[in-house]
């Protein structure tokens, strides 16, 4: 879908791959802006709150029931095993035993239900900001590569997924056991207390330095993926260019070379963030030998009991366990905000403004106006693209433009359709401000037909429908038979039901065209804006698209991006167009007997 909407009039970035580089480095390294991510994720759980607000009263009851299991068993040992006293136990055993229980449901419960929050915050995500690409505009598309977008609907929204999974709740249940655990040992017995939290200061100083290592090579292996994402995208749809030029060789050694250098980052990334864990386990086990030796010798003096030290022993794993989660998913959250900050990022671009209200329906005529239009692509340094450009072709005239390569051909038909916005004059359709027609409303009666025309990955019958979504079978086959594109497709292997593979591969570049005509023709538009093939195709083919032309503009506005001759001399008007400027207008004969610059283009052309 983000390639068909590109794909109308073709995609000219004057953006070097420097540049794009550049500007998204710098958007990787620009400060995380927390707060506002947040609050828009919250935005998103939207109505789920409720299940979220129950799932963090899970969350307190699994830290409660953590800290109660180990204090009985310190009660146990205290009160019956020491004491050979047996009276109660089952009572406790039972209490202790139900404890459990609770804890491993309430454990399951916070699962489940986080997982199907997690999902349906990624859904919303996923959905939003796949609307949203519909509905920005093509300058903004003209900005970015398609391989940091498919990255934004892929990579960074897995990573918020994975993250709203499982972190989440770990992140809060780790909070509420460190405190917990903080308070209860805190009561029993300070100095053991003390004890436990001295290996806390190494603890922090180690991942801190792990953490910061690791921080800083997983934004680098982000980039070095997004690069190599970027490039394989490159080369599959390319794929045609690359071995036309032979470049395979080129193409697999610069691969190799960004492959390198994402497995060196990746290998240290891991070995740094995979380190973390050992690291706490190492001083974990310290923890412990410095509680039971030390409580061992407090409960020689009789200064503490053998449970509270068992109490201990237990609490100081949990103590340092949730240190050690909080550790390990810092890194996960980090990069996750940082996706979603991307993807909301692209949320809050500006949409396409449309002045007119969708509910404003214009039957069109097509008497189509251009006053004084002057207009300039936002990433160009040149002053204008079209320049004061006015003419006038009425209702079911065909009028021809033709001119050099970059003269602006392709820039009037983008204008015309609303893909850009005149920076001056204006546009009229039966004497109405373009403005003033939604976009919806303007589009719905234009159609195009383009050099290259687009395929989806759908049956040939989807794709000619693709032009009227509620055109019947019929009409679609009436639409193929008038294209010229019946018999070719009835001699498919599936006839209109043949699925039609990237970009329509298995198909000739002139079946293809007339395909892409069949298409205009189901949409039956008022206004036809028609980029005619330079590809040479056999005479035969090239009779079949004429003829299928000829009954697609009859009776419309038509506006061709004329290669031939005989298309040039069938319009009613011809526009010569020279470095964004109108330079003559007339029929072809009036042109000729002028003797000026489509004169001599087509001197040139015969020479
Ligand atoms: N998306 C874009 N961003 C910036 N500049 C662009 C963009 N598209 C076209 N241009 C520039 O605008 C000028 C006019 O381009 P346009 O495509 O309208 O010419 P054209 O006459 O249709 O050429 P062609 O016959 O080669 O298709 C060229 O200099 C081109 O480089």
């Amino acid at each position: 879908m983000l390639k068909a909407i590109r794909e109308p009039f073709g995609y000219k970035n004057i953006l070097t791959k420097e540049d794009i580089q550049k500007k998204r480095n710098k958007k990787v390294d620009r400060a995380t802006n927390w707060g506002s991510t947040l609050g828009h994720i919250w935005r998103i759980v939207d109505e789920q709150r409720a299940l979220l607000i129950i799932v963090l009263f899970m969350v307190v009851a699994s830290s409660v029931f953590s800290l109660l299991g180990p204090y009985l068993i310190g009660k146990i040992i205290d009160n019956h095993i020491m004491k050979a006293q047996f009276a109660g136990l089952s009572k406790l055993i039972f209490g202790l035993i139900a404890i459990y229980i609770g804890l491993s449901l309430s454990l399951f419960l916070q699962n489940y239900w986080m997982i199907g929050i997690a999902q349906q915050t990624i859904y919303r995500m996923r959905t939003g900001l796949f609307t949203k690409l519909q509905k920005l505009p093509i300058s903004f598309f003209d900005k970015r590569q398609h391989g940091e977008l498919m990255s934004r609907m892929t990579n960074d929204i897995e990573n918020v997924s994975s993250t709203l999974n499982s972190t989440f709740i770990q992140v809060f249940s780790s909070v509420l056991t460190l405190v917990g655990t903080l308070v209860v040992m805190l009561s029993m017995s300070p100095l053991l207390t003390l004890l436990t939290m001295i290996i806390i200061p190494v603890m922090f100083v180690a991942t801190r330095w792990i953490t910061r290592r690791t921080g800083k090579l997983f934004k680098e292996q982000q980039r070095a993926l997004g690069a190599l994402n970027g490039m394989i995208e490159e080369s599959i749809s390319g794929q045609r260019i690359v071995k036309a030029f032979s470049q395979e060789p080129r193409m697999i050694e610069e691969f190799a070379e960004k492959s390198t250098k994402l497995r060196q980052i990746g290998f240290w990334s891991n070995v740094y963030s995979g380190g973390i864990p050992k690291v706490m386990n190492l001083l974990n086990n310290a923890s412990f030998a410095i509680v039971a030796g030390v409580g061992g010798l407090l409960a020689l003096k009789g200064q503490v009991t053998i449970g509270t030290i068992v109490i201990f022993s237990e609490y100081a794993r949990q103590f340092t366990r949730p240190l050690n989660d909080l550790a390990n998913q810092f890194n996960n959250v980090l990069s996750a905000i940082a996706g979603a900050e991307r993807v909301f990022g692209i949320m809050n671009e500006e949409e396409e403004k449309d002045l007119a209200s969708d509910k404003v329906i214009h039957q069109l005529q097509g008497d189509v106006k251009f006053n004084n239009v002057s207009f300039k692509y936002e990433q160009t340094d040149a002053t204008h693209t079209i320049k004061n450009v006015s003419f006038h072709v009425e209702a079911g005239q065909t009028a021809a433009l033709v001119g050099a390569t970059g003269a602006g051909k392709t820039t009037i038909l983008q204008l015309l359709a609303r893909y850009y916005e005149v920076n001056n004059g204006e546009i009229t359709i039966d004497d109405t401000p373009i403005q003033a027609i939604s976009r919806q409303n303007l589009r719905s009666q234009m159609a195009f037909v383009l050099q290259d025309p687009f395929l989806f990955e759908e049956t040939v019958r989807e794709n000619i429908r693709y032009g009227q979504l509620n055109a019947t079978d019929e009409e679609v086959e009436e639409a193929a038979r008038k294209a010229n594109a019946h018999d070719f497709i009835m001699k498919l292997k599936n006839g209109y039901d043949t699925f039609l593979t990237a970009d329509g591969a298995e198909i000739s570049q002139g079946q293809k065209q007339l395909l892409s005509i069949a298409r205009a023709l189901v949409a039956d538009p008022v206004i036809l804006l028609l980029d005619e093939a330079t590809s040479s195709i056999d005479t035969v083919t090239e009779l079949k698209i004429q003829e299928a032309l000829e009954r697609l503009m009859k009776g419309r506005t038509s506006f061709v991006i004329a290669h031939r001759l005989n298309t040039v001399r069938q319009a009613d008007i011809v526009f010569v167009m020279q470095q964004g400027e109108l330079v003559e207008a007339g029929t072809q004969q009036e042109l000729t007997e002028k003797q000026g610059i489509y004169y001599k283009m087509l001197e040139e052309s015969n020479a």
